[in-house]
Formats: structure tokens, C-alpha cells, sequence
């Protein structure tokens, strides 16, 4: 059967779409799968068609010859544009429509509304009292004001409880006193905040009466609603470019004793009455809900970064022929290698993967939001700061290695800015660091597997969440001929072990006199590790899940394949783990490695259509190796001739040196 779409494959690199003739499945269908329902994947498509009408939301000139001050004007050229046709693109609030539509047509390099709609916003919905949300919540949406998230430091990022920007309540006049006491207190990184915002959430030490009570967001006016400048008592800017994203303004923000009204304090789960006494939220952290919002997109949001390098890599290998197999008369299509196969295919693999626990993820958040917002329920908050704490750090992990191999598979194209993929690696590895540094919150998720490892052995397995379940599985022999069920009952074996491994050796160091800071400091490792091995075993169950739930015939044979490919290959990665503990045997591993390069043959026919199936439009690549068309070498060279370096024959480089210099040496 093909799935060939006639009307998008006409005049197409034949390559190409002989490639997307061999196709087992439909990839309308297969987007249905990705994007989690027949109705958004047909509303991006949709949103695509429409945006593609609009010729002033077609690209300029190439982003890789702008400056950062023009790539900032094009992105708020185009914000003026979108917000123009707003309601005739997307349903108005509707999120998952205004992220597609902000990656399709601005792209990922950052814009001025990035952090307004990732983390203003969504603090305003979750922290704000109904009251305080009549007043500023309307007015965010409908773009009035633009907003940031104001909380690393100079100084500090990572650990949030030693952030040295004060709020001092003064009584007398029911303000807070907001200041910056050292150079180290200033904000430094949050996007969007140096020239753009004019308000932001900034995080500052809630002090009452000289006593501290921690970090607590604040709604604050950074600029002049008319005039756009700093307020009396604001030093604000851009902290200069960065390894990538220089489409954004991340800015440094100090305060010199600004005083904001007692009111703005984000009050729906904590109060400051006006005499100054202090009414608690039902949970010590619940001010840090934005950062799990972000971190419980990331799966998602990592995923599609790595689903842009492999279109790019996927499709250029199979336009690009170099060398022979068996056919001297023609030289083949690099896809055709198992090495190339086994640097992208993987990744794809991973790409899936990473998607559905994103799907997952971003619906615990909002049901864990309605718990509290609704019902004060906060007893989902600890789960998912664990899991989301290793999801970030797996998938930001995998996805920078992914997209690293996605460029290496195109040669010596894939370093040019041509692919795009350095870019889209830039963005991508940042995930790494923000939203807390990876470590730190493997560490995180670390605490949770102690506290669990510490249940079972003392004799409350009951008590376990349903995650964490594992730990309780007794040790068995396992035929892995018999399918998923026997990849996951190894993968528990492995990551228990190792759960239970790190917590003994914390145990020891505690025995042998260490605090338990110290102790834990010299387990780090071991910890994370099982941090890892844990989060791995979650992502591949997911996978399982939803691979069981899809009722699509070819659909579902074709994501089988990806999973036995996954199942395999992390199998295979975590395998020293498993023969270390005697839970594999050396004729196991060889019976994996098999099925894994098994695997790869069965996954090369449907290698460009598992990538067309996240309807990523040209727009939105950004990339001329990795166009829908495939027509490469023409377009390298159109691309390379609109270099500036090419606008003149002679550079005045030439004539002010180079020239002289000839000159000279001839005299
Ligand atoms: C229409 C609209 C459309 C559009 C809508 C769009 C929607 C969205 C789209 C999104 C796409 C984005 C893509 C591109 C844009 C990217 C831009 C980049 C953004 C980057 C922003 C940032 O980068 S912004 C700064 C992030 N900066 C951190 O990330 C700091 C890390 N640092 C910590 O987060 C804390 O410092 C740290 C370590 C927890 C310790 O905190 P700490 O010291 O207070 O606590 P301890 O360690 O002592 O822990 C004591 C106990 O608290 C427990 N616990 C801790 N946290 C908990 C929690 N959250 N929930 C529950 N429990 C928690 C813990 O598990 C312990 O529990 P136990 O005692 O039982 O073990
Ligand atoms: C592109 C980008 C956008 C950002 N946007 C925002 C934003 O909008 N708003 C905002 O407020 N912030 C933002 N940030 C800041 C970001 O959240 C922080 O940089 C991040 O939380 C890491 O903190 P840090 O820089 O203090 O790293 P550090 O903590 O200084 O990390 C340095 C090293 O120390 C290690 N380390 C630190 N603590 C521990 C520990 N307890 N145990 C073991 N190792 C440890 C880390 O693992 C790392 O190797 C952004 C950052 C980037 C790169």
C-alpha cells in the first residue's frame, strides 16, 4: 500500500519520495498519535495552511545572517503580525495552538513573550488570589502588559533558599521594600526581561519583622506603561548573546529599596495580613509551581527539538549518495548504512518515546492544579516534583547527544548554519541548565528513591506510590524472547539494584559518623545513576503504554518496531549494570544486539515518514538540508550567494590588509 501524498510530493526530489512511497502507514494518522488527538494534529495542519496565506508572516532573510538586534526586531514584527490575525489562526487561549503557532512562525531562538506565556502567565493562574487575578490576569492575556520570571541571581540559581533579594513588609505603609543588597542579589538570566518586559513575577525573601520566610513570587512593575522606561528605582538590561536563543533579552534586574503595594505578593495560597502576620500555604513548595509546569512540558518540548534535528538528518540521508554497496553503477543513499541507521534511528526511537511521557506529564500537571486551585489537594505535588525533576534531566540529556549525532550524520553540511541544526542543539542544551541544573535535579529525584528504598526496608512496601512499585519485585530469570513485559521485569531488576546500592552506601557513610549532607554528598553519583536508571525505566514503560493503546493497524506495526529498537538499545546502554549483577547473561546481550540491528532493517523504509509525521512546515525547519522537498544542492548555493560576505566582490577587509599587504610583500 502507499501513502503517498500526491499533491505534496510533485516535483519533489525523487529520492524523497520514493522514500515516502515505501511507507507502511499514514502519517496524518501517525501525527495523530504524536500530537494526542485527531483534532490538534488537524488543527496544526490547519494553523499551518492558514499561516502560510499570510505572506508577512513568511521569513525574511535567513536568521543565521541577522544581527541579535535585528533577530529581536523580526520576532516582534512578527508578534504584531500574529497578534493582528490572532483570532482568525487559533482559539483564543487555547495553549497548545499558541505554541505551535509561536514555533512555526518565530521559531525557537526566543521572543519577548516566551516567558509571558511559559511562566508569567501560568504563576498568575497558579499563585495569584482571584482577586489579584481580575486585576493583572486579563490583562497578560490579552497582551497588554508583557511579563517575565524573575528569580536566578548572580549568585545563586540552583539553590533557591540563599536567593538574596529581600521583600521586607513595613506595616506602617502595607508595602513591601524590594532590594538588591549585594551585586551578587541581582536577577541574571531571566528571558525576556532586559528590554522587553514591563512587568515581571520576581522570587525575593518574604521578610516580616527581621524574621525570613523564604522565597515567594512577587507581581511586579519593572517599567512605564507609556514610556517604557525603568522605574525609579530599577536597573534593568540584556545580559549580552549567548551559545544560542539571541532572539531573547535575558536580562539583570536590581532594586534600590522599590516599594510595590502589600497586595502584590501572589496570595492564593500564603497571605501577609496587614499588620504583618503570616498565614502559610498547605505546602512548604508550592511556590515553585511554575518551574514543574516547565519541567513538565519538557518531554514534550525536548522531543520536538530532537524531532527538528532528525527531519533535517533523516531527510538529507536519504538524498545524499556517497559510496557503494552492492550496485557499482549508482552510489547510495547514506540512510542505507547501519552505521548512519544506528546514529539517527535510535534517537528517533527516543524522540517517540520522550513525546508520549510529555503527553503525560503536561495532563499531571493540569490535573495536580486542579486538585489545588479547586480542592487545596496537594498530595500530588511530591510525585510529580520527583518524576519531573528526572524526566528534565534524562530527556535534556539524550536530546543534546541526539541532536549532536543529527548533525555529525550530515557531514560536512551539518556544520553550516544551512542545517540549522546548531542552532536547534543551542536551544536545545540550554533545557540542560535552566529550569534547574540537571544534577541537581536527578538529586531531587534521588530523595524520593531513598525515601522509598528506606520504606521497603523497613517494612512498609504498602506505603510505596505506584512509581515506585518496583522496588518491591523479588529477583527472577527472564526469557527475553517473550516481549516488552520481560525488557521492563530486567530493567526493574537493574534500576532496583542500583536504587538499592545508593541508599546502602548513603546508609554507610551515615553509620560510619557522616552527617547526612556529607554522606549523601559522597553517594552523588551513585545516586544519580539510580535517578537515571529509574526515570529510563518510567520513559520505556510509557512508551509500552501507548505503543498498546493505538488501535491503528499499520500505525501500531510501524511504532512496534520503534519500541523492540528502543527496548533493545537501552537495554543494551544500561547492559554493564546488568552483567555486573549476574541479571543478564553474554548469550542475552548477543540475542539483544541482534534483535537491535534486526530492528534497524525492519525501521529504514519508514525512516522519513516516522519524521514527516510531526508536519513540521519549512517555515518552521528553518533548514535548507532539511526541506520537504529535498532539493539540497540548489538551495545550499542560493543560501550561500545571500551571505552579506557575498553582497560585494571585494570586502573592505581586502582592500584596507589584504591588498596593501600583497603590495608590500612585493616591493
Ligand atoms: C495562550 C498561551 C500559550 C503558551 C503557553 C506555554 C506553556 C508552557 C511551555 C513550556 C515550554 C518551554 C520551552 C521554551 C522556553 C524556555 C524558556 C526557559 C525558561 C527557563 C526558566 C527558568 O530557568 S526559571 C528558574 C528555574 N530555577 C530552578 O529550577 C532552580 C532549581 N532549584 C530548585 O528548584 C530548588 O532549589 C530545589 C533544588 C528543588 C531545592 O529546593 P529547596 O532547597 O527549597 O528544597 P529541599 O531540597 O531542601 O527539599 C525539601 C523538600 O521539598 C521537596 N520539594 C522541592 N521542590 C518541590 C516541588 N517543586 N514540589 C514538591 N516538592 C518539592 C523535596 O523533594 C524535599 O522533599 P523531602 O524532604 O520529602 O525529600
Ligand atoms: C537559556 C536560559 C534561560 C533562563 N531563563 C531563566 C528565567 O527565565 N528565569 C530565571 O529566573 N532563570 C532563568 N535561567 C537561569 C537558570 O534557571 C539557572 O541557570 C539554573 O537554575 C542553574 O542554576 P545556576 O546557574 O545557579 O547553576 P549552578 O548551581 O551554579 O551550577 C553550577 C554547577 O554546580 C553544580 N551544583 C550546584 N548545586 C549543586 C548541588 N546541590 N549538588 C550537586 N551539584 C550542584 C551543578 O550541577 C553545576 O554543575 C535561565 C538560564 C538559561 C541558560
Amino acid at each position: 500500500m502507499s501513502f503517498l501524498n500526491k499533491e505534496i510530493c510533485d516535483g519533489d526530489n525523487p529520492d524523497l519520495t520514493e522514500e515516502r512511497r515505501t511507507a507502511t502507514f499514514d502519517t496524518d494518522r501517525m501525527a495523530q498519535v504524536i500530537y494526542g488527538s485527531e483534532k490538534f494534529a488537524a488543527r496544526r495542519r490547519q494553523i499551518t495552511k492558514s499561516i502560510s496565506r499570510i505572506p508577512a508572516l513568511q521569513d525574511t532573510k535567513p536568521l543565521a545572517f541577522m544581527t541579535r538586534e535585528e533577530k529581536i526586531t523580526e520576532a516582534c514584527r512578527e508578534l504584531d503580525v500574529l497578534s493582528d490575525h490572532w483570532e482568525q489562526l487559533i482559539y483564543v487561549n487555547d495553549e497548545e495552538e499558541a505554541l505551535h503557532l509561536h514555533r512555526e512562525v518565530i521559531g525557537m531562538e526566543g521572543h519577548p513573550f516566551a516567558l509571558h506565556e511559559t511562566m508569567f502567565i501560568p504563576t498568575l493562574v497558579s499563585q495569584a488570589s482571584d482577586e489579584q487575578q481580575e486585576k493583572w490576569l486579563g490583562r497578560a492575556r490579552k497582551r497588554e502588559i508583557i511579563g517575565c520570571y524573575a528569580q536566578t541571581e548572580l549568585g545563586h540559581g540552583s539553590n533557591l533558599r540563599k536567593l538574596e533579594t529581600t521583600a521586607t513588609y513595613s506595616p506602617s505603609t502595607q508595602e513591601f521594600i524590594l532590594h538588591t543588597p549585594t551585586i551578587t542579589a541581582l536577577k541574571w538570566w531571566p528571558g525576556a526581561l532586559g528590554k522587553s518586559s514591563n512587568y515581571a513575577i520576581v522570587m525575593a525573601d518574604l521578610v516580616i519583622k527581621n524574621k525570613s520566610y523564604g522565597p515567594h513570587p512577587f507581581i511586579v512593575q519593572l517599567r512605564d506603561e507609556k514610556t517604557h522606561q525603568p522605574l525609579p528605582g530599577i536597573t534593568v538590561g540584556d545580559i549580552g548573546p549567548k551559545m544560542a536563543f539571541n532572539g531573547a533579552d535575558n536580562g539583570f534586574l536590581g532594586f534600590d529599596h522599590f516599594r510595590i503595594p502589600r497586595g502584590n505578593l501572589l496570595m492564593r495560597h500564603n497571605r501577609v495580613e496587614p499588620d504583618g502576620s503570616y498565614l502559610k500555604p498547605p505546602h512548604a513548595k508550592i511556590g515553585y509551581s511554575s518551574m514543574v509546569k516547565v519541567r513538565s512540558r519538557m518531554a514534550m518540548d525536548q522531543g520536538l527539538f530532537m524531532a527538528q534535528a532528525l527531519v533535517i538528518a533523516v531527510r538529507y540521508s536519504a538524498v545524499r549518495r556517497q559510496g557503494f554497496l552492492e550496485d557499482k553503477s549508482q552510489e547510495v543513499k547514506v540512510l542505507d548504512y547501519q552505521t548512519q541507521q544506528h546514529r539517527l534511528f535510535p534517537s528517533i526511537a527516543r524522540v517517540y518515546a520522550f513525546i508520549f511521557c510529555g503527553l503525560e506529564t503536561i495532563q499531571l500537571y493540569e490535573k495536580l492544579i486542579l486538585d489545588v486551585n479547586k480542592n487545596g489537594d496537594t498530595s500530588g505535588m511530591a510525585d510529580l516534583h520527583s518524576l519531573t525533576s528526572g524526566l528534565k534531566s534524562v530527556v535534556t540529556h539524550f536530546t543534546g547527544q541526539g541532536i549532536e549525532q543529527a548533525r555529525m550524520a550530515c557531514g560536512g553540511h551539518g556544520y553550516s548554519m544551512a542545517s540549522y541544526i546548531s542552532e536547534i542543539y543551542g536551544v536545545a542544551v540550554a533545557g540542560c541548565t535552566y529550569e534547574g541544573e540537571n544534577m541537581v535535579m536527578l538529586l531531587q529525584c534521588a530523595r524520593a528513591l531513598v525515601k522509598a528504598v528506606e520504606l521497603v526496608e523497613e517494612g512498609h512496601p504498602e506505603k510505596l506510590s505506584p512509581m515506585m512499585a518496583y522496588l518491591t519485585k523479588p529477583s527472577v530469570t527472564v526469557d527475553l524472547t517473550v516481549g516488552p513485559e520481560a525488557y521492563v521485569k530486567i530493567f526493574q531488576l537493574i534500576a532496583k539494584k542500583q536504587a538499592f546500592k545508593a541508599t546502602e552506601q548513603l546508609h554507610k557513610f551515615m553509620v560510619a559518623g557522616d552527617s547526612r549532607d556529607v554522606a549523601w554528598n559522597k553517594s552523588a553519583v551513585e545516586l544519580t545513576k539510580a535517578s537515571r536508571l529509574h526515570t529510563r525505566l518510567y520513559i520505556l514503560k510509557t512508551f509500552i503504554r501507548r505503543v498498546e493503546s493505538i488501535t491503528d493497524i499499520s500505525v501500531k506495526a510501524a511504532l512496534t518496531d520503534l519500541l523492540n529498537l528502543h527496548l533493545n538499545y537501552e537495554l543494551l546502554d544500561v547492559a554493564s549494570y546488568a552483567l555486573a549483577d549476574g541479571i543478564m547473561s553474554s548469550t542475552q546481550m548477543d540475542f539483544i544486539k541482534n534483535q537491535l540491528y534486526s530492528s534497524l532493517e525492519k525501521i529504514r523504509p519508514n525512516a522519513v515518514s516516522l519524521m514527516d509525521s510531526f508536519q513540521f512546515s519549512d517555515l518552521q525547519l528553518r533548514s535548507v538540508l532539511g526541506r520537504r522537498d529535498g532539493h539540497v544542492y540548489q538551495n545550499l548555493f542560493e543560501w550561500a550567494k545571500s551571505s552579506p560576505l557575498n553582497q560585494s566582490e571585494v570586502l573592505p577587509s581586502v582592500t584596507q590588509y589584504l591588498k596593501p599587504m600583497m603590495e608590500k610583500s612585493k616591493l
